[in-house]
């Protein structure tokens, strides 16, 4: 009857703080979600595919689907392009599913700055130490020393928009964390039922 918009659920944080392991793990215990699959121009990683991880796409590409308007958001993080595909998103909001962003905080600013803002639940996520990172950046071993040097640099840079975010998430033991992140990710769903408030009002004045 009244309309089922989604929401979404923006998780940000340091390179190896471990965002893609929780939300594996919350996936176990969530249902109707839509994983956004950005776009980027960073080489595909060891066991990594097109269309699952990232469509990875050249710097051409990129550039084509900027001028096309094809992004809700995108950004040069790492020295590499990241963006966010508003089409798909689109269409999961309007299927009333839970979508959720893996994005930098530049990206969080962007999407803070569209229509689709009063529809964010942010979590910005870390480790519980700076030396915590860089073991498991370097545990990892997906990165060179000097791509983990960046990101470690980066790091420090990205913790000071820790305030901008509703939620503030500590991966230290993962299955507790990942517990965290399940609430979180529950109550953003059923914060997304409060934008029918108004449409109920309406109806009743009629
Ligand atoms: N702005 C923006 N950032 C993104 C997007 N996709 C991924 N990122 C961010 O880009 C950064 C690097 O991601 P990635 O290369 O996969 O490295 P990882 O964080 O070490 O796994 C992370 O902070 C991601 O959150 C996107 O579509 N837009
Ligand atoms: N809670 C945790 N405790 C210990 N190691 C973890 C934890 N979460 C993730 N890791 C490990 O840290 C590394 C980085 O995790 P990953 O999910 O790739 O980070 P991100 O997606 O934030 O870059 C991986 O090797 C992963 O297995």
């Amino acid at each position: 009857m009244f309309s089922e918009f989604g929401a979404i659920l923006l998780i940000s944080g340091p390179s190896g703080c471990g965002k893609s392991t929780l939300l594996k793990e919350v996936y176990k215990d969530i249902d109707e979600y839509y994983f956004s699959i950005s776009t980027t121009t960073r080489a595909p990683r060891e066991g990594e595919q097109h269309g699952v991880d990232y469509f990875f796409v050249s710097k051409e590409e990129f550039e084509k689907d900027i001028k096309g308007g094809n992004f809700l958001e995108y950004a040069n993080v790492h020295e590499n392009y990241y963006g966010t595909s508003l089409k798909p998103v689109k269409k999961a909001l309007e299927e009333g599913k839970l979508v959720i962003f893996d994005i930098d905080v530049q990206g969080h600013d962007l999407v803070k700055r569209t229509d689709l803002a009063p529809y964010v639940t942010s979590v910005f996520i870390t480790t519980p130490t700076l030396t915590e990172l860089e073991n498991r950046l370097n545990s990892r071993a997906t990165d060179s020393k000097d791509v983990i040097e960046k990101r470690i640099k980066n790091a420090k840079i990205e913790i000071n928009s820790v305030d901008k975010y509703d939620y503030f998430l500590i991966n230290d033991d993962l299955q507790k964390a990942s517990k965290k992140l399940v609430s979180i990710a529950n109550i953003t769903k059923i914060k997304s039922t409060l934008f029918d408030k108004n449409e109920v009002i309406n109806s009743w004045m009629k």
